[in-house]
């Protein structure tokens, strides 16, 4: 049995009309897109916002830099706002926006309508191991204003540092963080203004999985993603399995069975082991070549009848699959139905960038054809 002919009707009947990512893969579109790439300022953006030390910057590090929790004790107060565009090394063609606190953004001279207009997500981050009294002040103030110039962001509350806090008092802490929030949109009469909110810590994995629910949540082909997730694996009788952005271990997607932090973390320290081991092990003598290519895949069996399954899927995407020892015995039908899935997976995208490009005359992120849309993932204007 094969899943072939659903995953590829899924993939064709797709009709993509947006850019993201940018780049998916090998090629010819690669050439293009190096050669001119999107104007960095027109990318859309994540904003990271809070008070002095709230952990911004920590977060944009550990993150994306794969700084060590521990180091970022050393990390200087930002002073001016940070760019950072991970689009080259990650699927996440964003750019992250690290705002220094103790800047006043509605200074006149502050062109925050700009900021805003090209904004996808505004994360605002709350110390929960301080007081948290003008914090609150200040999220209203900001998701207030930024609302009223672009409606379409989604704002995320990262209740922070939550790893100095018992069980009990996280979730006094976000119950209590919540009701105020919300009580003060009220009091403006913005009750349509959401607000979304994650207990994060950079001490473990709870800070990537809430990146990743923001991400997710401007990926348009989400659906898509999570469709192809769900027939793969119901055809190959794998328990789970994740889309990741190998660099910063963000999952793109996954199936729509619920997500246990477990899983999540395991699958995450598959992709470590995997890019350290190949790091040390894989490149030629001279040092050349890469940690993660068309050839990375790992097997990894637990001492508990799991096996962990990761595969590579483009540049900068991996799957990585939990399932059971005895679902592994079929390897060859889980490697044919792996191989529909990752050609699906391409074609889903390609769509995207071939009717970009007309005539193949426009290069993918070319200013010319792409809008920002609302909600500030890039739209195609065609
Ligand atoms: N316990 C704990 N400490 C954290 C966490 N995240 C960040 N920190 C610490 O918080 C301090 C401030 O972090 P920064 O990332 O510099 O904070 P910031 O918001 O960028 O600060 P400004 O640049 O001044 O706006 C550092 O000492 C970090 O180590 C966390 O999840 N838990």
């Amino acid at each position: 049995m094969s899943i072939q002919y659903d995953v590829e009707q899924l993939a064709d009947s797709y009709g993509v009309a947006d850019s993201f990512p940018k780049d998916f893969g090998y090629g010819e579109e690669e050439a293009d897109i190096e050669d001119s790439p999107a104007p960095s300022d027109s990318k859309p953006r994540i904003l990271l916002m809070g008070l002095r030390r709230s952990g911004k910057s920590s977060i944009q590090k550990v993150v994306f830099h794969k700084m060590s929790p521990n180091e970022t004790l050393f990390l200087e107060s930002t002073n001016k706002i940070y760019k950072d565009d991970i689009s080259s090394s990650s699927f996440v063609n964003f750019q992250i926006w690290d705002f220094p606190g103790q800047v006043d953004f509605f200074d006149p001279t502050f062109d925050y309508e700009m900021i805003f207009r090209g904004t996808g997500a505004l994360i605002f981050v709350i110390d929960a191991q301080d007081d948290y009294v003008e914090a609150l002040g200040r999220l209203h103030l900001t998701v207030s204003r930024a609302y009223r110039v672009n409606p379409e962001i989604n704002f995320e509350v990262f209740i922070h540092k939550v790893d100095g806090l018992s069980d009990d008092h996280k979730i006094e802490t976000q119950r209590d963080i919540h009701q105020r929030a919300n009580d003060d949109l009220a009091d403006a009469s913005l009750e349509k203004l959401h607000l979304s909110f994650y207990l994060t810590s950079i001490y473990d994995h709870s800070i990537f999985e809430a990146f990743s629910k923001v991400v997710q949540k401007l990926i348009p082909q989400l659906p898509t993603l999570e469709n192809l997730l769900n027939i793969f694996i119901s055809n190959s009788g794998i328990e789970k399995a994740f889309l990741f952005d190998v660099v910063s271990k963000i999952y793109i997607a996954t199936d729509s069975s619920p997500v246990d932090m477990q899983s999540y973390e395991l699958c995450c320290d598959m992709i470590d082991v995997v890019i350290d081991v190949s790091c040390i092990y894989g490149l030629r003598e001279d040092g050349s070549g890469s940690a993660y290519d068309k050839e990375s895949m790992a097997i990894i069996k637990l001492n508990n009848t799991t096996v962990l399954y990761l595969k590579e899927v483009t540049k900068f995407l991996a799957l990585v699959c939990i399932l059971r020892e005895e679902s592994f015995e079929r390897k060859g039908l889980i490697d044919y139905n792996f191989h529909c899935f990752r050609k699906a997976i391409h074609e889903v995208f390609e769509v995207g960038v071939s009717t970009q490009r007309p005539m193949g005359s426009q290069a993918v992120g070319s200013p010319c054809n792409k809008a920002v849309a609302l909600n500030g993932t890039p739209r195609n204007t065609v």
